[in-house]
């Protein structure tokens, strides 16, 4: 089957500063893809590139191509907002909406889209917070501002805001850094579930964490994509020395 997302030569620039160095990089539909590397070495900037989202940083500019399901996503006539529709985003630090309930907070993106049927938006926010593994613990308490909820509750309603509008391809963006190990080892455990709904593109810091939950992995260094491909190959026996030493705690 054809790769739901292909990068190829992707270069992104700050300034004259070459963030990310023509990355070639193919992602298969109901995967789970870990990109991982010390600080500083791109993954932010790679993660951010699949959502459009340099579009908003002045200064910075992307080249290359990035194909989500057949389509050139800086193809010209794309329009970026309709694009990013298609990519849901989870960030370091749980941001559901401050001033909205839980429900509100989960069918914000339906609304937005025009969706009024108190039915559909009901059905759709069940199906979601089951999808992020929520449900049983807000059911009783949809009407309760979102940020009454706990920061590992929080970061999955916020999976759950996701999961709402069907992704095609949901970006992580290490999405358990600020949580603590209980509701680490919860959004973990959901990742499993959740490629059966979307396909996910994860940064980790965490070594362990990318061994456990993906199926692919991805190295950066300073840039450059080093290595790409099976996480069991990646951990165990990778081509590349630089991999070896990285994953072995040997640098970063
Ligand atoms: N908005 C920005 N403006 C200018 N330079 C930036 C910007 N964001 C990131 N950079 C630079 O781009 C390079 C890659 O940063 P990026 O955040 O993508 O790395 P990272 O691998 O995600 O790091 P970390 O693991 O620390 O989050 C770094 O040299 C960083 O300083």
């Amino acid at each position: 089957m054809s790769p739901l997302l292909s990068a190829r030569e992707v270069s992104i620039f700050y300034g004259s500063n070459e963030a990310v160095k023509k990355v070639n990089l193919d992602v298969q539909r109901g995967t789970v893809n870990a990109l991982i590397g010390p600080s500083g070495c791109g993954k932010t900037t790679f993660l951010r590139a699949i959502n459009r989202m340099h579009d908003l940083t002045p200064g910075a500019r992307v080249t290359g191509h990035i194909v989500l399901d057949g389509q050139d996503i800086y193809g010209p006539g794309v329009d970026p907002v309709a694009m990013r529709r298609r990519v849901g985003m989870v960030f370091q630090k749980p941001n559901p909406f401050p001033t909205m309930s839980v429900f509100d907070n989960v069918v914000a993106g339906l609304k937005l889209a025009g969706v009024r049927n108190r039915d559909q938006l009901m059905q759709v926010a069940e199906r979601s917070l089951r999808g992020a593994a929520l449900w049983d613990e807000v059911s009783g308490r949809l009407n309760t501002p979102a940020t009454g909820l706990s920061g590992g509750q929080q970061q999955r309603l916020c999976i759950a805001r996701a999961l709402a509008v069907e992704p095609e391809i949901l970006l992580m963006d290490e999405p358990t850094s600020a949580l603590d190990p209980a509701s680490t080892a919860k959004i973990e455990d959901l990742m499993g579930e959740l490629k059966k709904m979307t396909t996910i593109v994860i940064v980790t810091h965490n070594m362990h964490q990318a061994a456990r939950v993906s199926d692919t992995t991805s190295f950066f260094l300073v840039g450059d994509l080093v290595e790409h491909g099976p996480t069991a190959q990646i951990f165990q026996s990778p081509k590349d020395e630089r991999t070896e030493a990285y994953v072995s705690g040997r640098f970063g």
